[in-house]
């Protein structure tokens, strides 16, 4: 369950439960510090299972949990499953980090990067018991790969329903520099494989974002599509590179926008007083939701979360701004893009502290999305790009039915 999974976090670093006690702390944490080593060979070595957890989410058998869970729709709220598999990821990377003789871990592990999140064809039932397991996969000098699976009991067996992998990075006790962690080693063929993966998954990351519109022009293959975009909404009828009219069937990127503002209250910090990570994609996770919701015009169900990026922590008492528009869609795929920025109550500066990429399936054939601008042609290639960097095949499956 995961109140006990977040009850053995605070454990594990000994956070306060009153939010007046913070600052003390926080202030005996630093004394942890000395128990951080200097070097990563300094730190026995772990396996896989030293870190592989078990929990069960027991829906089925204890009713009292699923109002948390449910949506309106008698399924499964997907937000809720994004804030638990977070949790589940940090505390996992604190197995494999375990220091025996200090009772709290001197370390701060935060969540950099959902690298993926892909479902498997199955129905969320909120009257089933819900099995998570996960563990390491690959380790860096201070950040982990875990790899993150979820099953719901249907009949006597648990079927897997989905994927996951997050990149947790560890800090020292105060969060404020980076923090060696120990070396994995596989121990069969199989978890060479798995750790290999992760290398490649590291490779991966370095060239998608190297190769990003922010840094370099699209391809000639891109380019020819936003020109061939661009001339599709010339009016025929005026010779102008300046009047400008939708296709049939098709809207303005800009008009897909929905936005929404959350107040940063103490109940939704982490551990270490920042705002929790698994809040965060909850909150973006329903936005995007709508936004594909409003667009398509019938309930959208969630196919594969990509590439979520945790740039900068959010600091209990900011402003969150989210602002959500769908920028590609294909058939019945909506690819839809959340940026989240903060504020603080003092300064009116604003900084960008994630960015999220969600596909849904949508269960009519929705509207092509056109970009008017060059920025949104930018959007355009990008969420192109994050929809077809996702392994579910593109076919339309009717038997989704997880939903916000
Ligand atoms: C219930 C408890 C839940 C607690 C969990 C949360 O809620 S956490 C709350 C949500 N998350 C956050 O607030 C995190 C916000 N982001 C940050 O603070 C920072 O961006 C960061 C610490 C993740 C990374 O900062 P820096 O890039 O400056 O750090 P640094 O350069 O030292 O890199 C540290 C290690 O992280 C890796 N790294 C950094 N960004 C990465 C990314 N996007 N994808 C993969 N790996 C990444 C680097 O390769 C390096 O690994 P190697 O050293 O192995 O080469």
């Amino acid at each position: 369950m995961f109140v006990s999974v977040r009850d053995k976090l605070r454990e594990i670093v000994g956070a306060s439960t009153n939010w007046s006690d913070h600052v003390k702390a926080m202030e005996e944490r630093k004394l942890l510090q000395s128990f951080l080593a200097e070097s990563q060979k300094e730190l026995p070595p772990r396996r896989m299972r030293d870190s592989y957890i078990e929990v069960l989410l027991p829906l089925g058998s204890q009713p009292e949990l699923r109002e948390k869970y449910l949506t309106v729709q008698n399924t499964i709220r997907f937000g809720r499953i994004l804030e638990d598999l977070d949790s589940l990821g940090v505390l996992i990377c604190y197995m494999h980090t375990r220091v025996q003789e200090a009772k709290m871990s001197p370390l701060s592990i935060v969540t950099a990067l959902v690298d993926k999140i892909d479902m498997c064809k199955t129905s969320l039932s909120p009257e089933q018991d819900i099995k998570f397991s996960g563990h390491v996969s690959w380790v860096g000098k201070t950040s982990m790969e875990v790899k993150m699976q979820m099953f719901q009991l249907h009949g006597n067996e648990f079927c897997p329903v989905l994927d996951a992998t997050f990149v947790m990075v560890a800090r020292d006790s105060e969060n404020k520099g980076p923090a060696f962690i120990n070396p994995l080693i596989p121990e069969s063929p199989e978890e060479e494989e798995l750790f290999r993966q992760g290398e490649l998954n590291k490779g991966r990351r370095v060239a998608f974002s190297a190769k990003s519109l922010l840094k370099m022009a699209p391809s000639a293959e891109e380019r020819t599509t936003i020109h061939e975009m661009f001339l599709n909404t010339l009016d025929p009828k005026t010779i102008s590179f300046r009047s400008r009219v939708l296709p049939p069937n098709a809207v303005w990127m800009e008009n897909s926008k929905l936005k929404s503002l959350e107040v940063c209250h103490p109940q939704e910090r982490n551990i270490f007083n920042r705002i929790f990570g698994g809040f965060l994609m909850r909150k973006a996770y329903e936005l995007g939701w709508a936004t594909a919701c409003n667009f398509g015009g019938s309930r959208p169900f969630i196919v594969a979360v990509d590439d979520i990026m945790f740039q900068k922590p959010v600091d209990v008492g900011s402003l969150l701004f989210l602002s959500s528009q769908v920028c590609f869609t294909q058939d019945n795929y909506i690819q839809v893009r959340v940026h989240s920025e903060v504020a603080s109550l003092e300064s009116k500066e604003h900084m960008t502290t994630n960015v999220f990429h969600f596909t849904f399936m949508s269960e009519e054939k929705v509207p092509l999305v056109f970009p008017r601008t060059y920025g949104e042609s930018m959007l355009y290639l990008d969420g192109k790009r994050h929809f077809n960097s996702m392994s579910t095949p593109v076919n339309l499956r009717k038997d989704y039915l997880v939903e916000p």
